[in-house]
């Protein structure tokens, strides 16, 4: 509902997408109805099986394939006069330098992790180029609008320790990106695929379709190469069954998954894990003796770890003890558990079944070089998975055009129509988001109360210390005499500063660079600078001196005043150093204190906004409660308590909330009172 000329307006728009997943095809889709013309895609990714329930412009005959490519194609189809680009690369790829920002009317976050968020949020503030970010969270879901000098920058308040992870339920990639330093906890992927995909498989209803490569090609280990793998056969016994369905889903889907080249450009590749390799120097048992040895225990306290004699949860397991217990959980449900397979799903009060989700999950860690963890933790995880909600993506992707149109029209007033599933009542329901003012903030909250499904926030204001936006510099204590460049460079530099391609300077000396086109000599000499001591290096850097550390790629300046300290606590300042003005992520709980759905339960009215408990996710996330706001530069943040918890909306947001939406704020939705017809529904206030 914009006048022809703000229509104009839209058409000649020039934006670019980062991500084209869950939120990035609910995206691309809204902004060719919207009348966008103009698009540009990256996504680095293929199409896996696991994609199709919700990235709806994706089919199993494009599973291998690029997303951002495949994706074009499908909405071309039905806006054939609209221009779409698409690149299958990341965005951190030298390529897409500032320059390249520079050509968009506005950059639309479609990602799934914080390292890629950070690098499109430095290149958007290098190019001046407005940025709209979002996340979702299951039903909860925010918008959030980064202007340079206008709004505060996606990286003006710390960011808390990832929640939420990529979903990377597939036969593939939960595998580091190349050029990720520090990646969020891979093992969370392990873990859902070893839950949703593996345990699903062999213990729940065996017609599912999913990423498991089920058809063997195997000549040696099937007489039928169309034979579904995971059927047992009449002429093996179980531990010939376990061995089977090992060796094809640790070995065989890896081998195939390998030969996709598309797959692993942008991402390092896994190695196969065979039975052999693992436990070559023992006998397989066979299955009679685990059937012997619990022939009298009772149901509810079968134990792999019981039987294999592994008795401390919190111990992290070798690959060899995850392929044991693998195989006595597996014994353990085919013998004693027979009659609940085929019904089977994960309950994480089920110890075989955590056992069993724990062993699989290590093993594919093992296999995409991800460190292992012990039960303990992987239970944590696995109880406390959030899946992606198809709605939310749905809601948020409108949410975005409309802050994009917001961000560099002037529009005095724009309606978004969003046909979607209806969160609560699970039917088809339509409602009008009207925007009207200036660019803003959304939260998509879980429980509508007095019919508000979005909450409207104003933008906050820059933050006057962040070292991203603005030129504040940090403050780093550190003992010149001990630690050496290379402890500067990789505890500071890469994973604080989240710099990719940094360049250390000292008055007019180059410390250190890291760049494709350096000359040998000069790689030499940055890799012997590296382990110098920070006083001994040919610029010494001592007390009082201001370094500055660059980024060429992401256009980021930053000063750093060293300060010389003597003495570090070990356990408190383990890095030995300690960097002020860059803000560390707030403490939270441990996971497994998190109870299913809490979504960051806090009954403090100072429990961190939705936004930060689900930054670093559009799809999955680990829940964990009540994380303190904490404002990076002291300033105090407008929103100090947007719900983010169980409780009712009402009872926290009594004080804040008017008792009606006000017209002249920023978003307003209104929901339909159920009306399945896709058009019926209430208008704008
Ligand atoms: N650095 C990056 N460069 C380009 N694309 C990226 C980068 N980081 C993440 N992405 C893309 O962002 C998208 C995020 O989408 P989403 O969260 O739905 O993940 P997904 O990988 O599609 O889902 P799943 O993990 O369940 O397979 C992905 O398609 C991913 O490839
Ligand atoms: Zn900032």
């Amino acid at each position: 509902m914009a006048s022809g000329q703000q229509l104009s307006a839209i058409k000649d728009a020039k934006v670019l997408m980062v991500g084209a997943g869950g939120i990035g095809c609910e995206l691309l889709k809204t902004l060719a109805l919207s009348g966008f013309h103009d698009i540009h895609i990256i996504d680095m990714d293929t199409i896996e099986v696991s994609n199709l329930n919700r990235q709806f412009l994706f089919r199993q005959s494009h599973v291998g394939q690029s997303k951002a490519k495949v994706a074009r194609d499908a909405v071309l189809r039905f806006r054939p006069n609209i221009s779409i680009t698409p690149y299958h690369a990341n965005v951190k790829d030298s390529s897409f330098h500032v320059d390249f920002f520079k050509q968009f009317s506005v950059v639309l976050n479609g990602l799934d992790n914080l390292d890629a968020r950070r690098h499109v949020n430095r290149l958007c503030l290098a190019a001046d180029v407005p940025l709209v970010e979002s996340g979702t969270t299951g039903f909860l879901g925010q918008v959030t609008v980064h202007i340079k000098g206008q709004t505060e920058c996606y990286e003006c308040q710390p960011k808390p320790a990832p929640k939420t992870y990529p979903v990377c339920t597939i036969t593939s990639t939960p595998s580091k990106m190349k050029g990720v330093v520090k990646d969020p906890d891979l093992f969370v992927h392990c873990i859902v695929w070893a839950k949703d995909l593996l345990f699903a498989k062999l213990f729940g209803d065996k017609k599912q379709d999913n990423d498991l490569n089920v058809r063997s090609n195997d000549a040696a280990t099937s007489s039928d190469h169309s034979e579904d793998v995971f059927e047992p056969r009449n002429d093996e016994d179980i531990q010939q069954y376990a061995n089977r369905v090992y060796d094809h889903v640790f070995g065989h889907n890896i081998q195939t998954a390998l030969s996709n080249e598309e797959t692993w450009k942008n991402r390092n590749k896994p190695r196969p894990i065979y039975v052999k390799d693992v436990l070559s120097d023992e006998p397989i048992q066979q299955n009679g003796t685990a059937e012997k040895s619990l022939v009298n225990d009772n149901l509810s306290s079968l134990s792999a770890m019981t039987y294999l004699g592994l008795k401390n949860p919190q111990d992290i397991w070798s690959l060899k003890e995850n392929t044991r217990v693998f195989f006595a959980a597996l014994k353990l449900f085919f013998s004693k558990r027979q009659k609940e397979i085929g019904n089977l799903t994960f309950d994480k009060d089920d110890s075989l079944a955590v056992e069993f989700v724990t062993a699989a999950a290590n093993i594919r860690a093992a296999s995409f070089n991800i460190p292992l963890h012990s039960l303990f933790e992987a239970k944590g995880i696995a109880g406390n998975i959030v899946h992606a909600v198809a709605t939310t993506n749905a809601i948020i992707a409108g949410l975005i055009v409309i802050e994009a149109i917001k961000s560099y029209l002037d529009v005095a007033m724009w309606t978004c129509w969003l046909t979607c599933y209806n969160i609560s009542g699970m039917k088809w329901t339509s409602f009008s988001v009207a925007g009207t003012d200036g660019v803003g903030m959304t939260y998509c909250l879980e429980h509508p109360s007095r019919k508000m499904l979005l909450m409207p926030v104003e933008p906050f204001e820059p933050n006057k210390s962040c070292y991203v936006c603005s030129e504040t510099p940090l403050l780093l204590e550190v003992n010149t005499n001990r630690a050496k460049l290379r402890d500067l460079v990789e505890k500071v530099v890469t994973s604080k500063l989240g710099m990719s391609f940094p360049l250390i300077t000292h008055g007019s000396s180059l410390l250190y660079e890291v760049g494709d086109d350096l000359e040998e000599d000069e790689v030499a000499n940055y890799a012997a600078n590296l382990e110098k001591v920070l006083s001994e290096l040919p610029d010494a850097i001592t007390g009082g001196t201001i370094i500055t550390v660059e980024d060429l790629q992401q256009e980021l300046v930053c000063n750093i005043n060293i300060k010389h300290r003597e003495e570090f606590d070990e356990e408190k300042e383990p890095d030995g150093m300690v960097l002020h003005g860059w803000t560390p992520a707030p403490a939270t709980e441990k996971i497994e204190d998190a109870t299913d759905n809490n979504n960051g339960a806090s009954t403090s009215s100072t429990s961190k906004p939705a936004a930060d408990v689900m930054e670093a996710d559009d799809e999955l996330s680990i829940i964990e409660p009540g994380i303190e706001t904490i404002s990076a530069g002291g300033k105090k943040r407008k929103l100090s308590d947007v719900p983010n918890s169980e409780a009712p909306l009402d009872e926290k947001r009594a004080k804040k909330i008017p008792e009606k939406p006000e017209s002249d704020g920023d978003v307003i939705v209104m929901l339909d009172d159920g009306n399945d017809d896709i058009r019926d529904s209430s208008t704008v206030v």
